[in-house]
């Protein structure tokens, strides 16, 4: 279609005018003048021409089989805009171009891949033709004259405005496309886009492309869908792939399939952590928990139920469990694992107050001292191995059924067995009875010292006598119980004692492995000044070593150094012993559980752990002693409650405070003794105080500084005593304060409504007449009608004649008004009464 001057096809062939000519006239095509115009048939005879000479080029004898893809063009079109703004709408039509040039060649070739190398060779050819042909310096950019879809996609490339600026528009072919040479690529017929556009199109640019082409005569709107280049369309197929590939994408995501989780949720959890559960935000869920009406931040604790809630609400799965699961899980690989031999017996010395523990426990370790052990026993670790003939005892080195049975409160039973000391001269006495009631419970044997046999009034048979009564039975007179008649004092029998416990543990069989993880129960525990944190464990199962990470209860270390009941530093220490720990972060209680952990991260996230759990517990409690007093106050209606925080310097004195001050309740007052201990009053009991409005008692103890800084600040109300009568006594008058006043009612008079009136401003007014007692003008008054109270309220006038009166006796008539009442009715009685307010007391 496309005629250019012959001038012109040279120039965009790179070549000049007498080569084009010359070779023009060689292929055939009669043409002597570069003003003379060339057609696509021209163009093809050209080109066959040169492809002739360069051999091989039969299969290009025919144009490229076009028609076959032309039938695409018509179906589409595609909207542009370009960054400067503008926007057209083309019709894909190029892509029927592409095809079509494929085709002869490449046919097991994918379309798309096959086209720019067809181009790329057709102008090859023509370049060679060119380079043949003409001078030797054919300049670069001619390498591509006759592939308009390169052109055209290099131009689009280069598409850079001052590009296009710069490309003058009257390089554009001039002739008229009908007359054009054949072009190898371009059906001359049937394809409307300026495909056999000339190479000087490369550096024109798009506009000029344009203007040439509206020169052809197409029209603009022609021009301009025929100007898409190769290299666009390319992009925007690209494109519109990505964007129907985003959209796929952006189907799937947005609709997820509904996720359905399996939330474990402890007693309590921090928002923070059932976020990660939930793996979402925790502003999101927050978000959500206001939603609910919860109002929280991140690092608040939630209950189990409002977390089920939330989760439930969330579209997920509750799974309650306990963070106590939770760890025995990730403690569960820290077995000691082996073959279990036999361990030394822990022995706990229980019995009446006098009775001889100490001087029992005294006297074995004075004994040991004496048998000659490296360096004696020289500090008290809580408990302490002795070797007897009938093998190790390990003494628990607290006498006395309260630290057992605190142990056993805790979970950690750690006694085998029991000695239960009684005086021979005493007899069973009350805490011989609990000694053997916590025994029995515990299921731990016994045996019995009879304790200060040296004495002339000692009645061991007596003693033998009682117990029988209580199961007890001794081994000679039929029953299982072994008794030993020792004296303490002067070491009478006691090697016959140790061996007695030693053979009846014997059948205890107990056994331990001795190898792998240590796991056993802190005794004891104390922060010391020089060494730090320190812990006596006496180790259970498996084996403690010098190195190994512990966890104690909350807190956990590599252990620094494990020290014996003799102050030696020891490598290890296996089951039943009891060893000193230093190296824990803190100090933990006597009957937590230690447990050597192999992964020190392991050991941090547990203690963290139950850090966490200690403080949220703490905090449960103390808002749950708040919700149950208002429970309870709104079901016993109205009581009002006074917490106290008691501190004092003995157990004896807490106990005696608690029990008289926690009599003064009655069925309106309460004294609620909401924590008890023995010691001097620190910055926690301070803090626990504030947290539950208490008052604080100390008897014969004080406050530590902080605390008493944290006192001051906070203005709590602390009182110091050392009678205990008197601590009684504030505390009933405080509460005295807190008692309602007793209000007592006195009718002072009666009046008759005789005459009604309606006064404007003021309502009815009653003309009444006092029957009895007097009627004041501030009083109370009900009105009744029948006797039948039908209103309670206020004078709010009273007159005599016009003039207001502040008393009216009886048998004077008067003006009485009602505030806020003007339903009176002739008959109707006014009573009127005054009330008052007296103090109580509690007696
Ligand atoms: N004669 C005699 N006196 C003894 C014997 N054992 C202990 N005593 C005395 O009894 C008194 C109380 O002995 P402790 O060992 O303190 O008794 P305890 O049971 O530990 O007492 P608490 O620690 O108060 O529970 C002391 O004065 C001892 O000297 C004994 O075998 N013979």
């Amino acid at each position: 279609m496309g005629k250019v001057k012959v001038s012109t096809f040279a120039r965009e062939m790179g070549t000049s005018d007498e080569k084009l000519l010359e070779q023009l006239r060689a292929a055939g095509v009669d043409k002597h003048s570069a003003d003379q115009f060339v057609n696509d048939e021209d163009k093809r005879q050209l080109l066959a021409y040169l492809r002739k000479s360069h051999g091989g080029a039969e299969e290009e004898e025919e144009p490229a089989p076009s028609k076959i893809t032309l039938k695409r063009r018509s179906s589409r079109q595609v909207k542009q805009s370009f960054s400067h703004g503008r926007s057209r709408t083309v019709e894909v039509e190029v892509r029927k171009k592409r095809t079509f040039v494929k085709r002869r060649r490449e046919e097991e070739l994918g379309e798309e891949e096959r086209e720019p190398e067809t181009v790329e060779a057709e102008a090859a050819e023509l370049e060679m033709e060119g380079a043949g042909a003409g001078p030797a310096g054919v300049p670069e950019e001619q390498e591509a004259p006759a592939a308009p879809e390169e052109a055209e996609a290099e131009a689009a490339a280069e598409e850079a405005p001052t590009e296009e600026e710069a490309a003058p528009a009257e390089q554009g072919p001039a002739a008229p496309a009908e007359e054009a040479p054949a072009q190898p690529a371009e059906p001359a017929a049937e394809q409307p886009a300026p495909q056999e556009a000339p190479a000087p199109e490369k550096a024109k640019g798009k506009k000029g492309r344009k203007e040439a082409y509206e020169e052809e005569g197409h029209p603009k709107e022609e021009a301009e869908e025929g100007l898409e280049s190769k290299k666009q369309r390319k992009k925007r197929e690209k494109r519109a792939k990505r964007d129907s590939r985003k959209r796929e994408d952006r189907r799937g995501f947005e609709r997820p399939e509904p996720q359905v989780r399996e939330v474990a949720v402890p007693g309590t959890i921090s928002v923070d952590e059932l976020s990660n559960r939930l793996a979402m935000k925790s502003a999101e869920l927050i978000k959500q928990l206001f939603k609910m009406g919860v109002m929280v931040t991140k690092n608040d604790t939630l209950d189990s139920d409002t977390a089920t809630l939330v989760v439930e609400e969330l579209g997920h799965k509750v799974k309650h469990v306990s963070e106590e699961a939770l760890e025995e899980e990730a403690l569960a690989t820290e077995k000691p694992q082996g073959e279990a031999r036999g361990r030394p017996p822990v022995v706990t010395v229980m019995g009446h107050v006098d009775h001889g523990k100490t001087s029992l426990l005294d006297y074995i370790r004075r004994a040991k001292v004496a048998a000659g052990e490296a360096g004696g026993i020289t500090q008290h670790i809580g408990a302490y191995h002795v070797d007897t003939d009938s093998g190790t005892l390990v003494f628990l080195d607290t006498p006395g059924h309260e630290a057992f049975t605190a142990m056993r409160a805790r979970g950690a039973q750690v006694t085998d067995l029991v000695i239960l000391v009684v005086a021979a001269d005493d007899g069973i006495k009350p805490q011989t009875m609990e000694a053997i009631d916590h025994a029995k419970a515990a299921g731990v044997p016994i045996v019995v010292a009879v304790n200060k046999c040296d004495l002339p009034e000692a009645e061991p048979e007596k003693v033998k006598q009682e117990l029988s009564q209580h199961d007890l039975i001794p081994e000679d007179w039929g029953g299982e119980t072994v008794y030993v008649n020792v004296s303490a004092k002067n070491g009478d029998n006691i090697d016959n004692l140790l061996e007695m416990v030693g053979l009846q543990s014997e059948m205890l069989e107990l056994q331990a492995v001795a190898e792998g993880p240590a796991q056993g129960i802190v005794i004891e525990s104390k922060l010391d000044r020089g060494r730090g944190p320190v812990a006596t464990i006496l180790v259970r199962e498996g084996l403690l070593q010098q190195g190994d990470v512990l966890l104690a209860g909350p807190e956990y270390g590599r252990v620094r150094a494990l020290v014996n009941e003799y102050g030696e530093n020891v490598e290890s220490a296996g089951p039943s012993m009891p060893v000193e720990v230093l190296g824990l972060s803190g100090v933990p209680e006597a009957g937590d559980d230690a447990q050597v952990v192999t992964e020190e991260r392991k050991a941090r996230e547990i203690s963290e752990m139950r850090h966490q759990r200690a403080k949220e517990q703490q905090i449960a409690a103390n808002k749950r002693a708040k919700l149950e007093g208002m429970f309870e106050q709104m079901q016993q209606g109205e009581v009002a409650e006074l917490p106290i925080l008691l501190k004092a310097d003995v157990q004896g004195s807490v106990e005696a405070l608690r029990e008289s001050l926690e009599k003064l309740s009655n069925d309106e007052v309460r004294v609620k003794v909401i924590h008890a201990q023995v010691g001097g009053i620190n910055e926690s009991d301070v803090n626990l105080a504030l947290a539950s409005d208490a008052i604080i008692i100390g008897f014969n103890v004080r406050a530590e500084a902080s605390a008493r800084r944290l006192i001051e600040q906070n203005g709590i109300d602390v009182r110091y005593f050392s009678v205990i009568y008197e601590a009684v006594d504030q505390v009933k008058a405080a509460l005295e304060g807190l008692l309602e006043p007793e209000v007592t009612e006195e009718v002072t008079g009666r009046a008759e409504v005789r005459d009604l009136f309606r006064v404007p401003k003021m309502g009815t007014v009653a003309g009444c007449q006092v029957v009895e007692g007097h009627v004041t003008r501030n009083a109370k008054v009900r009105v009744l009608r029948d006797n039948v109270v039908i209103y309670n309220g206020q004078l709010d006038s009273l007159k005599r004649f016009k003039d207001d009166v502040k008393e009216v006796r009886e048998g004077y008539e008067c003006g009485m008004g009602i505030k806020d009442f003007n339903d009176l009715k002739l008959g109707d009685v006014l009573e009127c009464y005054e009330s008052r307010e007296t103090a109580r007391t509690l007696d």
